[in-house]
């Protein structure tokens, strides 16, 4: 592939800071779309998580940053919210003249930008289809960041799927709460539904199985109709029949508003993160 990593500063190659969950879901889109690992850095303090690291990617991560992470191009950070003011003091003096994407949950760009001493920063909310090349991220770029760095990002991203730009920094807060945290919601209903199949007598399999492929056919559908989501459900719902029976039960259940009140709380989370661990 042309390096999706040439920056202005004409450096190459990609770092990442923590390769832990979301480094290596995008780690694994870069790789499938043909990266070679000799143009991935990672630092990653923990020996296991290093040995995983070599065998899925075959990248050797460094256990401390070291004077090689100035060749990087980009420099992604992938740590927790929690430990990335310590990271940004630990590794931000190796780091060049390089562009920096943030993938963390609430750290705000102005945080980032003081603990590094530079404005060329990205922030990013990927979510972990990435892996298999699925992800959704949205992007928030600082105002000095120029239209090529936006490129660069871009590149790097289109691997793990698809994209789009953010005006405003808040609103990832509330992006991070829906398709940065969503896929768990969507394991959580998919096991769900596994578990009433089971319980209703159908193998594990055979359960998970249609409750996977529902999905998968329910957002191919979703993705492909330009009716909206509403006519798609109602299609399903014959009268005084099965699904109007469950979509009753929901309602009376009052479903909708506890999802959306754990979707408020995810981003109520986001941005008492920043609060948090992004002061100086
Ligand atoms: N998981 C997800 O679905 C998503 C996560 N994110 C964001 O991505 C970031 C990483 O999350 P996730 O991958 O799940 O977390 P993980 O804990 O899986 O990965 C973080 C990794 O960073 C390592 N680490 C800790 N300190 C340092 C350091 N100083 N330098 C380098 N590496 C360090 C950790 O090691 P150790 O365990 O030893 O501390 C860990 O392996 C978070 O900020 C999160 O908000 C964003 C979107 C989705
Ligand atoms: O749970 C978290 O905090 C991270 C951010 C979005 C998904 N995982």
């Amino acid at each position: 592939m042309t390096s999706p990593l040439r920056t202005e500063t004409t450096a190459y190659g990609i770092a990442f800071i923590g390769g832990g969950n979301m480094a290596s879901a995008i780690i694994g889109g870069l790789r499938k779309q043909g990266m070679p690992a000799s143009q991935i850095q990672i630092v990653e303090p923990w020996a296991e998580q290093r040995a995983k690291l070599d065998a899925e990617f075959g990248i050797t991560a460094q256990a401390e940053p070291g004077a090689t992470l100035s060749s990087a191009g980009l420099v992604v950070w992938a740590v927790k919210p929690q430990t990335f003011r310590q990271a940004a003091l630990q590794a931000g003096p190796h780091t060049g003249h390089a562009l920096h994407l943030s993938v963390a949950a609430g750290i705000r760009s102005g945080s980032i930008a003081g603990w590094l001493g530079t404005e060329r920063i990205v922030r990013a909310m990927p979510n972990t289809p990435a892996l298999v090349g699925k992800g959704m991220t949205a992007l928030f770029a600082r105002p000095a960041v120029t239209a090529a760095d936006q490129l660069a990002v871009e590149r790097v991203i289109q691997t793990t799927g698809e994209y789009l730009w953010l005006a405003q920094e808040e609103a990832l807060d509330a992006v991070t709460a829906l398709s940065g945290s969503g896929p768990a919601y969507v394991f959580y209903f998919i096991e769900a539904m596994v578990q009433a199949g089971t319980e209703m007598g159908l193998s594990r399999a055979q359960a998970h199985q249609l409750a996977v492929e529902t999905f998968v056919g329910a957002s191919a559908l979703a993705k492909a109709s330009s009716e909206p989501l509403e006519t798609l459900r109602e299609r399903v719902t014959s009268k005084g029949g099965t699904t109007y029976a469950a979509l009753t039960a929901m309602e009376q259940a009052g479903m909708k508003q506890h999802f959306k009140h754990a979707m408020h709380a995810a981003r109520q989370r986001a941005a008492k993160l920043g609060d948090e661990f992004g002061a100086d």
